[in-house]
């Protein structure tokens, strides 16, 4: 049976990440990417799919766990009759470790804290999402592993048995004592790597994600709960940046179902622009400016080229074919099928990305990440295009599948690209053709109001013609498109609290109105509840957006991580793990609730942004442009 996603904690080293159980199974593992195949697909299956297993051989009283504070780093902690023993899980990082994303160390340290703990270990690596078998050899350090291009050297000091197929260990920790386990990839033409001594790479690990994490700037006075959970948010999000690249995942995993048993089951590991620059915000408005130079060079690399070709979404490195397969030999989580690796959306057209697109570009001027006259050439391209395309029908946000339509949300994003265009002329001194752009920013504002806006119920509509709501319009004042004492902005508020709050959470749609191409249904999507508690705090609503706000902090697992959506009748967790959307919305709506000029205000250009002084982001652009 699977376990609920909510047991699951997140270890990472900016280029993949694991998912260990709190029994103590690393069930999903890509390596070296996070788009990789997976080595280890329980996750999505069975044990039989690949897993690591490190856990007290007999009964467990009592398990507890722990980030070490700070960092990604996490240590569980098992309680049985003989006495207390913890497994400390990382991936090591810093000090030069793998710097193009072509290798990747898993590290799991057992230690002995009470009494005498008999500990067991299974070890099933599958490759190719838990359908290879690869060929096991001996070695005095352990043993490797080979499958076609994959290949592992599994190190410990502990003997290790063949069985079945598996890899089996059975040994003891007593007070005081260490045993070490480094699972360690490369590709299958290279020589293997040296492992280091793991509590050397634990302290070095530790002392990377601490520095980093203490960078983080928050107002004052910050609750420590809210504090903490922020922290927590940005360090996941963090860990979900590919580091070679500068590229962000939405989500680490493929195929978490958005509803128990359904097929509404997706790919996250690649690139949204939409959702990687969400996630800017969240970086820049708490003082990570590296992150958003990176990503900018990210953007401008994979949009290089025809900008008629460019696409909603891209690979790590900036990939275009992210190709939807099915897998079928595995079940899926909690028989969710099938399980999809790849994804469609790729190839979907989706016109809010523009408004997006031009908004972090935008943001990232504003905030002073360099000079760059490429990013403005690309934008002044971009603009071009939708002169004429923001006509036209497109998938959404929510990327339906049941064909296109003219969705509210899109044709605002596009009044927000000629806007944020318009001011960076205004505000930047930068050249660009302002008048036509202002003629159709007004077009589109009228165009909306006339068919986007249901006068009768005194609310923005899902798409044009239709009666729909969708939780995408709570954001209508945030990006400026309405001001917030607008009647307009009120009545689509109240009509999303009256028709689309769930149980104190917010769907996005409702499945059985807005017909979206899928069968079944969905949980609550926790990103539109955050927007919901963004809309309170624009709408003087401050008690009403502190309970919402406290009720999502309420939702988190006990490490402090999101899924992307929840289902509270049973209360629980659902759909991708963790997803930096809803990461993004924590992040944001602290700050909103912070300081009464959050980025809800910031991103309607209303309010001063934190700036970038880190001459290494501006020597980083300088660079891109003279390209
Ligand atoms: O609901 C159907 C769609 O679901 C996924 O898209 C969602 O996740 C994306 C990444 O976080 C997000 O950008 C998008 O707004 C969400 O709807 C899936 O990736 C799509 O293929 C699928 O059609």
């Amino acid at each position: 049976m699977s376990k609920a996603i909510e047991d699951y904690g997140f270890i990472g080293n900016l280029r993949s990440c694991a998912l260990v159980g709190r029994d103590g199974s690393i069930d999903w593992l890509c390596l070296p990417r996070f788009d990789s195949d997976a080595c280890f697909a329980a996750l999505l299956g069975t044990g039989e799919h690949g897993r690591w297993l490190l856990a007290p051989a007999g009964e467990v009283r009592a398990t507890s766990r722990r980030y070490l504070p700070g960092t990604p780093i996490l240590e569980t902690t098992f309680e049985t009759a003989e006495g207390k023993a913890s497994v400390t899980d990382f991936m090591p990082l810093g000090g030069g470790v793998d710097p193009d994303g072509r290798t990747g160390e898993v590290v799991r340290l057992v230690k002995g804290l009470e009494g005498r703990v008999e500990m067991t270990l299974e070890l099933v690596l599958r490759f190719g999402y838990g359908r290879t078998v690869p060929w096991v050899r001996r070695r005095d350090y352990g043993l490797r592993a080979v499958a076609g291009p994959d290949a592992v050297e599994f190190v410990t000091p502990v003997r290790l048995r063949g069985e079945d197929m598996k890899t089996r260990a059975d040994f003891a920790v007593e007070t005081g004592e260490s045993v070490p386990f480094t699972l360690s990839y490369h590709p299958s033409i290279d020589e293997p790597r040296f492992v280091d001594d793991r509590e050397v790479l634990l302290q070095r690990t530790a002392g990377w994600w601490r520095e980093w994490s203490e960078r983080c700037t928050l107002p004052d006075p910050a609750p420590e709960p809210w504090r903490e959970a922020v922290r927590r948010s940005l360090i996941t999000l963090k860990a979900m940046s590919f580091e070679p690249t500068g590229g962000l995942v939405a989500a680490p995993t493929a195929s978490l179902p958005e509803q128990l048993g359904g097929s509404r089951n997706w790919d996250y590991r690649y690139c949204w622009i939409r959702d990687a620059t969400v996630t800017l915000y969240a970086l820049v408005n708490s003082g990570y400016f590296e992150e958003a130079g990176a990503f900018r060079n990210w953007l401008l690399r994979a949009a290089a080229g025809d900008p008629g070709q460019m696409q909603i979404m891209y690979g790590l490195g900036g990939e275009r074919r992210l190709t939807e397969v099915e897998l079928p030999w595995l079940p899926g989580y909690a028989g969710s099928r099938p399980v999809r690796i790849g994804n469609g959306a790729h190839g979907q057209r989706q016109l809010d990305v523009f408004g997006e697109l031009m908004d972090a570009l935008h943001l990232a001027r504003r905030s002073h990440l360099g000079p760059y006259k490429a990013a403005w050439r690309l934008q002044g391209v971009l603009l071009d295009q939708l002169g004429e395309l923001w006509r036209e029908p497109d998938e959404g946000i929510w990327e339906v599948r049941g064909g296109r339509r003219h969705f509210t949300y899109s044709k605002m994003m596009c009044w927000v690209a000629f806007d944020r265009g318009i001011k960076a002329v205004e505000s930047f001194g930068l050249e660009g053709p302002v008048e036509d752009w202002k003629r159709s920013r007004d077009e589109i504002r009228a165009d909306i109001l006339a068919r986007g806006y249901d006068a009768e119920r005194n609310t923005l509509v899902q798409s044009y013609g239709s009666k729909a709501l969708d939780a995408s319009l709570l954001l209508a004042a945030e990006v400026g498109f309405l001001a917030a004492d607008d009647r307009r902005y009120r009545g689509t508020v109240e009509a999303i609290e009256r028709e689309l709050l769930h149980e104190g959470f917010v769907r996005r749609y409702r499945t059985d109105e807005a017909e979206d191409g899928l069968s079944g249904e969905e949980g609550t999507f926790l990103v539109c509840s955050f927007w919901l508690a963004d809309a309170y705090v624009l709408l003087g609503r401050l008690d009403d957006a502190i309970a919402l706000f406290d009720r999502l902090l309420a939702v988190r697992n006990d490490l402090g991580l999101l899924a992307e959506e929840y289902d509270p009748k049973a209360g629980r967790q659902l759909g991708n793990f963790p997803q930096a959307f809803s990461h993004v919305g924590l992040v944001n709506t602290a700050h909103n609730l912070l300081r009464a000029r959050g980025p809800a205000r910031q991103r309607a250009n209303h309010g001063a942004l934190p700036q970038s002084s880190d001459a290494s982001v501006q020597t980083e652009a300088t660079e891109v442009e003279q390209d």
